[in-house]
């Protein structure tokens, strides 16, 4: 079996006697992308800054290929871990030059050859002698993933190292930066508050919420397969419609809804995206006629259509209790304000939970 690059187990961390960072547990493979996701607030910082070895925590075990960095006893200092960062909080030193500054990662060693491949990987060899200020955002990001890099960490800590750029070049940079770091085999943990930016890079999300993991896998899996209402609605919109279980089933205006393993008298939330949505005309007030999978068809109003370029965004007063439900459907489709029509909701996209609420 393949040893983690990055094992943390069974990490606690109180501020205050306030729990920031509770029983916490995650492992990183070699190679591997994961994605601390969560809140503003939740404690990712705090773990990552316990990983890195610049704060304490108060206990459980942190791991590199299987050896010992930290526990409450034994600490290899921050520099002694084959950890490199990336925060944004980070930045390059702006009185050295671009070479100075890569050179600051192999721990002053003036190793020009190094440091030339180093620019040369990200892609900013020609400014060698120029100093921060000379640079755009993301041509110092780029400095600051080579000075990173210049140890040859076996493991990035990131945290929203991108936040500070603007959206497209956001987008390039950190598709580059995640190549390079593959292609160096290192392992990476990558602290964000955007699910967006966690689907894209991640190969694997850890979803983090009051100090805990609450979910861990691949974006696909976390995003079609939440485990809680909490954890859906993290990743978009979301419409809940209440129901309560009798018989493993819940009666609703859609239809009935399989809730396996619920018990009876359970008030359950169904969750479902706005791109789940079906979406029918009203035929005179006769609906559609739908299949076993989309369920019953109810009848709401357009209250509002906004188009979003790509698509639009349709809120519907629904006629069977005043509720408003909200659509996503390609933009080609922009109905006016009072138009009636018919929805379904696609029993392979919803999920059913028993009811808490929203925390
Ligand atoms: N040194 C500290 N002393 C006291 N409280 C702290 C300290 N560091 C962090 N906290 C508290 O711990 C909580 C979690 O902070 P942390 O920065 O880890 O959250 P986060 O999930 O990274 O949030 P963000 O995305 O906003 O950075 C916050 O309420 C913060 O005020």
């Amino acid at each position: 079996m393949q040893i983690p690059r990055l094992e943390i187990r069974d990490i606690v961390k109180s501020f205050d006697g306030r729990v920031i960072v509770d029983h916490l547990n995650l492992t990183v493979m070699p190679g591997q992308v994961t994605c601390l996701l969560g809140p503003s607030g939740c404690g990712k910082s705090t773990t990552l800054r316990i990983i890195a070895g610049v704060e304490m925590q108060d206990s459980g075990t942190i791991h590199v290929d299987g050896q010992l960095v930290c526990d409450t006893v034994h600490r290899v200092p921050p520099e002694g871990r084959s950890i490199g960062l990336m925060f944004q909080d980070f930045a390059l030193f702006p009185h050295l030059t671009v070479a100075q500054n890569v050179a600051f990662g192999l721990h002053g060693k003036d190793n020009r050859p190094r440091v030339e491949s180093l620019l040369t990987r990200v892609g900013m060899l020609r400014y060698i002698d120029s100093y921060p200020h000379q640079l755009s955002g993301g041509e110092q990001q780029r400095v600051a993933l080579a000075r990173a890099l210049a140890p040859k960490p076996k493991i990035m800590l990131m945290d929203e190292p991108f936040s500070g750029l603007d959206d497209r070049l956001r987008d390039e940079i950190r598709d580059e930066t995640l190549e390079i770091l593959k292609d160096e085999g290192t392992a990476v943990l990558l602290v964000t508050h955007e699910p967006g930016e966690a689907m894209r890079m991640a190969d694997e999300i850890a979803l983090m919420r009051d100090g805990q993991i609450v979910q861990r896998g691949a974006p696909y899996n976390i995003y079609n397969a939440p485990v809680d209402l909490q954890a859906a609605a993290f990743f978009s919109d979301i419409n809940v419609i209440h129901g309560n279980v009798q018989g493993a089933l819940t009666d609703t205006p859609f239809g009935q809804f399989l809730a396996p393993g619920v018990p009876d008298g359970t008030d359950v939330d169904i969750a479902i995206r706005p791109q789940h949505l079906k979406i029918d005309f009203d035929r005179g007030g006769r609906g559609p006629s739908p299949t076993a999978q989309d369920g019953t068809a109810a009848r709401g109003v357009v209250q509002r259509a906004r188009f979003m370029g790509a698509s639009s965004l349709i809120e519907f007063r629904m006629d069977f209790d005043g509720s408003v439900l909200r659509a996503t459907v390609p933009s080609v489709f922009l109905p006016k304000p009072g138009t009636p029509l018919w929805i379904m909701i696609r029993r392979d996209r919803c999920f059913v939970f028993p009811h808490k609420g929203m925390g």
